[in-house]
C-alpha cells in the first residue's frame, strides 16, 4: 500500500496490538470500570485493534470456542454441492454460503473500491445475520420489526443430519458473544465520556452479522488475497481465529503488522459506525488476510452493529469548531445494506 495513502484514522499507531483484560467489565466499582475504559480508549484511539482475554467472567466458555471451530471445519469440508444447498445467491439478505472468489473486497468508507476493479477473494464464507434465536433477551413471542432494510432474519441453515448440532452451536456462540458486545458497548460509552447506557436504547434488535471463514493455503503465484484491505462497517468486530496466523493490520508507516493468534484471546476491532460516532477518534483500522502458512486457516468474525433503524451521528462532545462532524447522520441499515450489496453476490431468484 502506498504510504502516502495511509490515513491517520485508518491506520494503527503502533507495531503490535495490545492485550486487554476485561475482568472488570462488570465491576460494581466505577473506578475499576473507568480504569478499563482508559485502557480501551488508548487501544481504540491509537490502534483500533486489541485482544481480549477470554476468561470465564467474560461469559464465553472456552469449550464453546472449540465447538464453533469444529463445526466450521466440518461445514467447509462438505462437498461443494452440499454447501451450495445454502448458497448466498438464494438469499435476499446476503445470508448463506459464499464460495471461493465470490466475495469482493469493498475498501473503506471514504475510499471504496469501484465495482469493476473489486477482486474476488481467496476464501469461502458461511454468513448469518440477526434473528431472535441469536439473542438471549428475546423469546418466541418477540417479533422483529418488518421491512427494516430487509436485513433481519431468514438464515439458511444446513440440515442437522448433514452436520449435527451446527445451527444450535452457532446460535449459542452468537448469543453468548452478543451479550459480551452489549457489555463492551457500555465500556466504550464510558471511554467516550457519555452516560454508560448511552447506546442501550439502540441495541434492541442489533444489526449482528457473523460468518465462518475458510482460507485455503495461499498457492504460490496466486495474486488473489485471502481478504483484501478493508475496514469493517458495523460498530465493532469480535474475531475468533484458530491457531494459524493470517490477519494483518495496517500501521502509520504503511507496514502490515501481524495480529497472530494468541491462545485464550479473541481479537476486537473498531468498525466504521462506531468510528463515526467518535468523529473518527476511534480508528476503524484497515486490515486484510493473507494465509501464507501452508495450512488451512479458519476464523469466525462476529460483527456487532446497532439496530438497523438507529441513527449514527457524531457525538457532540467529540466535535468542536476546529473539529466539525466528519459525516452527516445516517441510518445504520442504509450503510450496512450498501456495503453488503457490494461485497456479496446478489439474490439470484
Ligand atoms: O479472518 C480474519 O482473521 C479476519 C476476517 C475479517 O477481517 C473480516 O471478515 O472482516
Ligand atoms: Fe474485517
Amino acid at each position: 500500500m502506498d504510504i502516502n495513502l495511509v490515513d491517520e484514522a485508518k491506520a494503527a499507531n503502533c507495531d503490535h496490538i495490545p492485550i486487554i483484560d476485561l475482568s472488570n467489565i462488570g465491576s460494581p466499582d466505577v473506578e475499576k470500570r473507568q480504569e478499563l475504559a482508559r485502557a480501551v480508549y488508548d487501544a481504540c484511539t491509537r490502534v483500533g485493534f486489541f485482544y481480549i482475554k477470554v476468561f470465564e467472567n467474560h461469559g464465553i466458555p472456552e469449550h464453546l470456542i472449540s465447538e464453533i471451530h469444529d463445526v466450521a471445519e466440518r461445514f467447509f469440508s462438505l462437498p461443494s454441492e452440499e454447501k451450495m444447498k445454502v448458497y448466498i445467491g438464494n438469499s435476499k439478505k446476503y445470508r448463506g454460503y459464499s464460495p471461493i472468489g465470490a466475495e469482493r473486497t469493498t475498501g473503506t468508507d471514504d475510499n471504496p473500491i469501484p465495482e469493476e476493479e473489486a477482486a474476488g477473494v481467496l476464501s469461502e464464507a458461511f454468513v448469518i445475520g440477526y434473528e431472535n434465536a441469536l439473542d438471549f433477551r428475546k423469546s418466541e413471542n418477540d417479533h422483529l420489526p418488518p421491512g427494516t432494510y430487509e436485513l433481519y432474519g431468514d438464515n439458511q441453515w444446513p440440515h442437522d443430519e448433514t452436520i449435527p448440532g451446527f445451527s444450535a452451536t452457532y446460535i449459542q456462540y452468537c448469543a453468548t458473544v452478543l451479550e459480551l458486545c452489549r457489555r463492551m458497548l457500555r465500556i466504550f460509552a464510558l471511554a467516550l465520556e457519555v452516560p454508560e447506557d448511552y447506546f442501550d436504547s439502540k441495541i434492541h434488535n442489533p444489526g449482528v452479522i457473523s460468518r465462518m471463514m475458510h482460507y485455503p493455503a495461499q498457492p504460490v503465484g496466486d495474486p488473489r488475497e485471502g481478504l483484501g484491505a478493508h475496514t469493517d462497517f458495523e460498530c465493532f468486530t469480535i474475531l475468533s481465529q484458530d491457531a494459524v496466523p493470517g490477519l494483518q493490520v495496517l500501521n502509520h508507516n504503511g507496514e502490515w503488522i501481524l495480529a497472530p493468534p494468541i491462545p485464550g484471546t479473541l481479537v476486537v476491532n473498531i468498525a466504521d459506525c462506531l468510528s463515526t460516532w467518535t468523529n473518527k477518534k476511534f480508528k476503524s483500522t484497515i486490515h486484510r488476510v493473507a494465509n501464507l502458512s501452508g495450512e488451512q486457516r479458519y476464523s469466525i468474525p462476529f460483527f456487532f452493529g446497532v439496530d438497523y433503524d438507529a441513527t449514527v451521528s457524531v457525538l457532540e462532545n467529540h466535535t468542536s469548531e476546529e473539529n466539525p462532524p466528519c459525516r452527516e447522520p445516517f441510518k445504520a441499515g442504509d450503510w450496512v445494506r450498501e456495503k453488503l450489496s457490494k461485497a456479496y453476490l446478489p439474490y439470484e431468484g
